[in-house]
């Protein structure tokens, strides 16, 4: 087939501005079909030296198929800019249902920490950390399914001569309030680093803020490698005794560390009694109260 250009689709709203791109709802003119588009300037992203982090969206974006994760469809360029046609998902970010409902019950956040898990076992297993997961990453679609987004500060995980994953990845640093100790104090990311950020993010859903949030980024990381934070009253103890496993210092001992052996354990911790893991893309979303 022609490959696509941006003459295929009428653009629509603003979705997104992000420091390197924004989205926009677009709509393919044959097909009618909805689809959010991340345009890049180009300039710009050779000015700030991105190009590798566009490469690394693309590359990782490509090699996923998830219902738990925005797809690649088409990716085209003109003079100024770059184009990546991805999936929309017209609920758009977790964290707005976050401010609006300032909280989650236990039922919905026990669904959507299913859902947010089973996508990164699945990104795991292709070799993808994400690095940055956190709520504005999280985006519902209109069945309000979770489509995680913004692989451009992934990490690809080479497989090294004797086909064993190097586990470590370098330098980046994500969002303050969900980096992991290890990405502070070694400068170096790891599975276990995205489910440091699912803790800090289970937590929030039901607390309505992050477990680390200091008044500057320096104090929140001050807060992170100290394992300083509490939690409020009425926090159920189920869901405490999962963050309290999730936000470890240690990766190793972190609750889903240790390959698909660790996942399961995770997947197998009692937070998890009532979801049914075999279906749970199949099952309508429970009503955010
Ligand atoms: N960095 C990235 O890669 N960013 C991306 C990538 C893909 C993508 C993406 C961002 C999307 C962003 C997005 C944003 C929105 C959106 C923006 C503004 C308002 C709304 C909105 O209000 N939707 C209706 C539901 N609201 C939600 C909040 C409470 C009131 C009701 C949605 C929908 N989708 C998207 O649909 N697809």
């Amino acid at each position: 087939a022609r490959k696509k250009g941006v003459k295929d689709f009428e653009f629509g709203r603003l979705l997104g501005e992000g420091s390197y791109s924004t989205v926009v709802a677009a709509r393919d003119r044959v097909t009618q079909r909805e689809y959010a588009i991340k345009i890049l300037d180009k300039k710009h992203i050779i000015k700030e030296k991105k190009v590798k982090y566009v490469n690394i969206e693309k590359n990782t974006l490509n090699k996923m198929t998830h219902p738990g994760i925005v797809r690649l469809y088409y990716t085209f360029q003109d003079k100024d800019s770059l184009y990546f046609v991805l999936d929309h998902a017209k609920n758009g970010e977790l964290l707005n249902f976050i401010k609006k409902l300032s909280s989650f019950d236990l039922r919905c956040t026990q669904f959507y920490a299913a859902q947010i898990l089973s996508a990164i076992e699945y990104m795991h297993n292709q070799g993808v950390i994400h690095r940055d997961l956190k709520p504005e990453n999280l985006l519902l679609d209109e069945k309000m399914h979770i489509k995680v987004t913004d692989f451009g500060t992934a990490k690809i995980l080479e497989q090294n001569s004797d086909g064993k994953e190097d586990d470590r990845a370098n330098s980046f640093v994500g969002t303050a309030e969900y980096v992991s100790p290890e990405l502070l104090k070694e400068k170096a990311a790891c599975k276990s680093s995205d489910f440091w950020a699912l803790g800090c993010i289970v937590y929030q859903l039901i607390a309505g803020r992050p477990p680390f949030k200091g008044p500057n980024e320096y104090i929140t990381f001050q807060k992170i490698v100290g394992l300083e934070y509490t939690f409020p009253e009425g926090f159920p103890a189920v869901a405490r005794d999962l963050v309290e496993k999730l936000l470890v210092i240690d990766p190793s001992k972190r609750l889903g560390a240790g390959g698909q052996a660790g996942v399961d354990r995770l997947k197998n911790h009692k937070f998890f009694d009532d979801i049914k893991w075999d279906t749970l893309w199949q099952q309508p979303a429970p009503k955010l109260l």
